[in-house]
């Protein structure tokens, strides 16, 4: 049996050749990307390039139509259902807009994944949420809010607390820097690197953010026309010469936030 605690020492998650399609048209049609632990990976390109559906077939939330995922070690398609299940505990995920459960509570939120996981009593099922909500830097009376009584960066957080709730070894998290302004995304960001740091995570972050890239990145993948352009760190990106990724890593936004400086 394939024991959940493999990869390489270096790849935690490995894709070859993934094709994810719907009907007759593939937006993903050859991606290939090995994820190295304990990395923070930014996945980005253009605009319906296919980032969100490459997170969600790498989890399973989307068919794939031919290509291989192997996560800790464990190939997804042939892993028995046990096996699959010891595989998703050990990674949490931050869909876009946090996804929270509107009717329920930030702490019966971040309770989720533990109710469906494990069968803790009610007491430690409160004292863990409760860890979990001040390890993202929320305060504790936020335990007890619903998310229409949060702001945009309280959600964010308390959806990274959820995503955190079973202690993962890899956290997915798509476009986590959405919507925030941009303090509150730069404290986000310093979250992410000092979680990664402290908990040894690795992380799988889509994001349009320069930023994010810049600052808390170690490398990034960038994807187009369904395959894997280029992956590196921010200095080789800089130096392709792809067209969008010389608009995107050269263009004025990212002169902005400093990356010119790295092109030279
Ligand atoms: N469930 C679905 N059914 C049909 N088409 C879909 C579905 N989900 C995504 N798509 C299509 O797949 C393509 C890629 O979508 P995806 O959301 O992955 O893009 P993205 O790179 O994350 O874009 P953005 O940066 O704008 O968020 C888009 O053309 C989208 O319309």
């Amino acid at each position: 049996m394939a024991e959940a605690n493999g990869g390489t020492p270096d790849n935690i998650i490995s894709v070859r050749d993934l094709v994810v399609g719907f009907g007759d048209r593939n937006v993903i049609d050859g991606f290939d990307l090995d994820v190295r632990r304990g990395e923070i990976l930014g996945v980005v390109g253009p605009s319906g390039a296919g980032k969100s559906v490459t997170l969600r077939a790498v989890i399973g939330l989307l068919p794939k139509k031919a290509g291989i995922v192997e996560v800790l070690g464990v190939d997804l398609d042939q892993a028995t259902a046990k096996e699959r299940l010891a595989v998703e505990r050990r990674w949490g995920v931050l869909f876009q807009q946090g996804a929270l459960f509107s009717s329920q509570t930030v702490l019966q939120n971040i309770q989720m994944p533990l109710r469906e996981h494990t069968s803790l009593s009610p007491k430690l099922l409160d004292e863990i949420a409760r860890l979990k909500i001040d390890l993202v830097g929320l305060k504790p009376e936020a335990a007890d809010r619903f998310p229409s009584e949060l702001s945009g960066g309280m959600i964010k957080r308390a959806a990274l607390a959820r995503a955190l709730a079973l202690d993962p070894d890899i956290v997915f998290l798509d476009e986590p820097t959405a919507g925030l302004d941009p303090i509150g995304a730069a404290d986000f960001d310093k979250l992410i690197m000092t979680l990664r740091d402290a908990l040894g995570l690795t992380v799988y972050m889509v994001t349009h953010d320069l930023d994010s890239l810049t600052t808390a990145c170690d490398r990034i993948a960038a994807l187009k026309g369904g395959k894997t352009l280029a992956v590196g760190p921010m200095s080789e990106m800089v130096k392709n010469d792809d067209p969008w990724m010389q608009q995107y890593f050269r263009g004025e936004r990212a002169r902005a936030a400093g990356i010119g400086a790295t092109a030279a």
